[in-house]
């Protein structure tokens, strides 16, 4: 028997998830604020704004109506950028009162709120009432919407602190070409879900600066380390950042040309302006913003982050990105265990 679902978000991870759960025989109603979207995705099955050349299965339904979309859903899936998550939560939850429903939520945002530093998961608990959800469970991992679009083999992490809801969505998702693994740290996988787009950035700079392989590994390695200090010293188990919601997403943003974060930092790193490369973009770069909000965290918590410092300074005070290099490089000496 097929379960309701309602994905909120219909950019380019939301639409896709959406058409997965519809492959898995599951009946989906996707939310979209732009009422024309909904009509072209509709009727013609394309998302004309996001990987438009890709056809989603006709079965898939839209609406801009959330009331519709979320009526006896029992899972609600989230995929809205960060920015805008809270906003949606808020009206979600005027819905789920009104209506008097008790969903099981899922997100899939990655990314820290700007000023209070908050994770995904704790934005939603704190506008949805208790008394209309369930738990909430964070889908994370290294997951291109074009490669899951076209069912290249994925492997994910369903995390929630109660294992039986982070089972139910494992179950919801799974498929031949979509492999979920659960796991019970839910700070673990958020923060290496948000952290690593940050790194991301770094690697795609380095890469249209013309820098190597050995640039781009020691990027990575020395990202992890420091995206595990944050994220431990926030309560995360170290072990989730070796798993794929950490090195998993990581591996995949540093290096993938569908990664907007990572082309967002080669177009920087080949000399645009920032301005132009997020207008040029048209889709979210999460990491842009992360890097803000990690960058101040980690000074309110005292935690060694140098990559996120040198991009913050990048990003927000202009410093030359090779300069920023040179600083990072000739830091006093240290251990790798630090
Ligand atoms: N694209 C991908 O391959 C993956 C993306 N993600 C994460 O999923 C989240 C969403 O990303 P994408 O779908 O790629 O973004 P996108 O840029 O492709 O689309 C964002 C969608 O959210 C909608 N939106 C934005 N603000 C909104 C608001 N205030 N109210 C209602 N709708 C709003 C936009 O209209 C658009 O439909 C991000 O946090 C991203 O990091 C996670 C895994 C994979
Ligand atoms: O999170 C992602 C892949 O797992 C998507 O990364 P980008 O937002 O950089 O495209």
């Amino acid at each position: 028997m097929s379960n309701k679902i309602a994905v909120l978000g219909a950019g380019s991870w939301g639409s896709v998830l959406a058409n997965l759960l519809v492959g898995n025989n599951e009946e989906v109603m996707l939310w979209s604020r732009d009422s024309e979207q909904v009509v072209t995705m509709n009727r013609w099955h394309i998302n004309p704004q996001y990987m438009k050349d890709f056809k989603y299965s006709p079965d898939l339904k839209a609406t801009d109506d959330m009331e519709e979309a979320v009526r006896d859903a029992e899972y609600i899936l989230m995929v809205i950028p960060t920015k805008g998550l809270r906003e949606v939560a808020g009206n979600l939850n005027k819905i789920l009162v009104k209506l008097d429903q008790k969903p099981l939520l899922i997100h899939a945002t990655k990314g820290l709120e700007q000023e209070t530093y908050k994770r995904p998961s704790q934005m939603l608990a704190e506008e949805i009432d208790e008394d209309h959800r369930q738990d909430i469970v964070v889908l994370s991992g290294p997951s291109h919407a074009e490669d899951v679009a076209i069912q290249d083999m994925t492997a994910v992490t369903a995390a929630c602190a109660n294992l039986t809801a982070a089972e139910r969505v494992q179950k919801l998702f799974s498929n031949n070409f979509f492999r979920v693994y659960t796991n019970d740290d839910v700070i673990g996988a958020e923060f290496g879900g948000a952290l690593k787009n940050i790194i991301a950035i770094g690697a795609g700079a380095l890469q249209g600066l013309g820098y190597k392989d050995n640039a781009r590994a020691a990027l990575i390695t020395r990202g992890l380390a420091e995206i595990r200090r944050l994220g431990v010293a926030f309560g995360a188990n170290p072990f989730t950042f070796i798993g794929l919601s950490g090195v998993g997403d990581l591996v995949v943003t540093a290096t993938s040309r569908n990664s907007r974060n990572w082309r967002a930092g080669y177009q920087l790193g080949q000399g645009r302006q920032l301005e132009d490369v997020i207008s040029n973009m048209g889709m979210v770069i999460e990491g842009i913003y992360t890097a803000k909000a990690a960058y101040e965290l980690a000074q309110k918590r005292n935690v060694k982050m140098p990559i996120t410092e040198a991009l913050y300074r990048v990003l927000y005070e202009g410093e030359d990105i090779e300069t920023a290099i040179t600083n990072l490089m000739s830091r006093k000496a240290t251990s790798e265990m630090e």
